[in-house]
């Protein structure tokens, strides 16, 4: 395996040091941004091999604004970029496009038809299709079913809380939760259905692109200035676990996806009602005008299992932290949920201001997925909201761009912007969307689809399952703080860490955060 990723190192290193004569002076090198001590790894470590999130970024950009230079592998100039403006531009317009090589592992991983894969016209009519499908009175028809993930979460919380258990470790309880709703709200079947094989494959997969190593950001770097036709060639050298990992999992969707959608057209020729899941609705709509075909809609099985799992999973988890830190708020909380419930049951989740203002800042302050790359296909001009200043001291309010240039978005550094969320913007404080205050001046930048935040993309690629995350979440919050009290360990030592998601990292560099429960009623 060394000497496959030394070899490939090899190549991409004499492939980019021709790439670099020619390209002798950087377009962006007028733009000031941190020095870096790697020529081989540039500013890249520090971004998204460190260990704990943000530990960088964050000051950098308080010295040098929401657009930067960074260095990337071999020294090459990479934008970063938090400004909402410029943001909102690079997601919307079609002078940027995703860079062939995270294309690439979308389609190895999702294969080519997935709507993570897909682009341009193809892109565009994959969404028109399984927008129905998550529209805001397709997900409120999912509440029952949330309602059993949540049932089936306080037994499993319950089963874990045993007399001699001091801790327990709230990431695999919530990351089987969120996977259970998933089942449900997708595919209309219960978690049961999957064997214990099946859900260690996702897992596994989690784990395969998890952590990364110095290697594999290196890897996945260089493939970044490789012409597309000989991404395929990175296959071969495919490690044989990940490989077997990946063949796994895709043959566990497979057989999901095909068994629900051939009961969903058997109920259809039968005459039945078809289940409200989303599958239901896609095979409904297939025969109509717009609809996916079979294959497609199969195609997207993967992709729905893994982008609204994991994601979601560590948000919880993130979430149950900060309430654990601060008990005073954890109980006020509570006192809402306990004053909303009519017969037990909570009725409207959005009437409740301390837990939708609690949402909003874990989703504010903990993005699972921080950062985003794309790369300019065209020669085009950034707009931006907050002036920069070059390195000759010039003010400039527009930045121009080559092609070719790659960008990151740094979604996670937008939402720490003092200029929009306050001076406090470091801090968690639920309280910020109550008194309105900071985030008037988000409100006027109308952000993408939740709350002016940037935590689901905006644009063409704004995530397809933010309604369905924000239910989830008011759900299993609802169920988690009104019957169960949550307090951090003496000893906690987990750290947040950027591993493919936001997650928590335990000091054994494995995901999980154990934490004090009580049943509290
Ligand atoms: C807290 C939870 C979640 C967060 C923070 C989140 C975030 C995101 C982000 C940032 C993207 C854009 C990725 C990119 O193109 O770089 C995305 C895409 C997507 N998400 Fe989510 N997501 C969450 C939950 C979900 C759930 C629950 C589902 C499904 C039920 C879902 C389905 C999708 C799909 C299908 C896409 C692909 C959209 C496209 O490429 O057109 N997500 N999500």
């Amino acid at each position: 395996m060394g000497l496959v990723f030394a070899l490939t190192t090899l190549l991409g290193a004499a492939f980019l040091l021709c790439l670099r004569l020619l390209r002798r002076r950087s377009p962006i090198g007028f733009i000031p941004g941190p020095p870096s001590s790697s020529w081989l790894f540039g500013n890249g470590l520090d971004i998204s091999v460190c260990n704990v999130w943000g530990q960088h970024e964050f000051d950098w950009q308080k010295k040098y604004g929401p657009v930067y230079r960074v260095k990337g592998c071999m020294g090459i100039d990479q934008l970063m970029v938090s400004d909402p403006h410029a943001v909102q531009h690079i997601c919307t317009s079609s002078a940027f496009a995703m860079p062939p090589n995270v294309g690439h592992i979308r389609k190895t991983v999702f294969g080519k038809l997935s709507v993570l894969t897909v682009t341009g016209e193809s892109h565009r009519r994959l969404r028109t299709a399984l927008n129905p499908a998550f529209s805001s009175g397709s997900v409120r028809k999912l509440i029952p079913l949330l309602g059993n993930t949540a049932t089936m979460l306080t037994s499993d919380l319950e089963k874990s809380l045993l007399p001699n258990t001091d801790t327990i470790d709230m990431s695999p309880i919530l990351a089987k939760a969120t996977l259970s709703a998933i089942t449900e709200a997708v595919f209309g079947c219960s978690f049961t259905d999957l064997d214990d094989e099946q859900v260690s494959f996702l897992s596994d997969l989690f784990a395969t692109f998890g952590p990364r190593r110095r290697a594999q950001f290196l890897v996945e770097s260089l493939m970044q200035y490789l012409p597309p036709f000989s991404l395929d060639l990175f296959n071969l050298f495919t490690p044989a676990p990940i490989a077997a990992t990946i063949s796994s999992v895709q043959k566990m969707a497979q057989e999901l996806g095909t068994r629900t959608l051939n009961q969903r057209l058997q109920s259809e020729r039968e005459g039945l009602e078809m289940n409200d899941d989303l599958f239901g609705i896609l095979a409904k709509q297939m025969s109509g005008k717009g609809g996916l075909s079979y294959n497609e809609i199969l195609a997207q099985t993967l992709v729905l299992l893994v982008a609204g799992q994991d994601t979601t999973a560590n948000t919880l988890t993130l979430a149950l932290r900060e309430l654990a830190k601060n008990p005073v708020f954890q109980q006020e909380l509570r006192s809402e949920i306990h004053s909303n419930l009519v017969e037990g049951k909570l009725v409207g989740y959005d009437n409740l201001p301390l837990l939708n203002a609690f949402i909003k800042e874990t989703l504010r302050v903990y993005p699972a997925e921080p950062l985003a790359e794309r790369v300019a296909v065209e020669d085009t001009i950034l707009p931006l909201k907050f002036p920069l200043t070059t390195t000759s001291g010039e003010q400039i309010t527009a930045l121009p761009i080559k092609k070719g240039q790659l960008v990151i978005l740094a979604l996670g550094s937008y939402q720490r912007l003092e200029a929009v969320w306050g001076e406090d913007a470091q801090e968690f404080r639920p309280q910020r969307w109550i008194d309105q205050t900071p985030s008037d001046s988000a409100e006027s930048l109308r952000l993408g689809p939740y709350a002016n935040l940037l935590t689901f993309l905006t644009g063409a690629r704004t995530c397809l399952g933010w309604r369905f995350a924000v239910l989830e979440m008011q759900v299993l919050l609802c169920e988690l703080v009104g019957k169960f009290s949550f307090a951090l360990p003496k000893d906690d030592g987990v750290q947040i860490q950027h591993a493919l998601t936001l997650m928590p990292l335990m000091p054994s560099g494995e995901k999980g955060s154990p934490m004090r429960v009580a049943r509290v009623v």
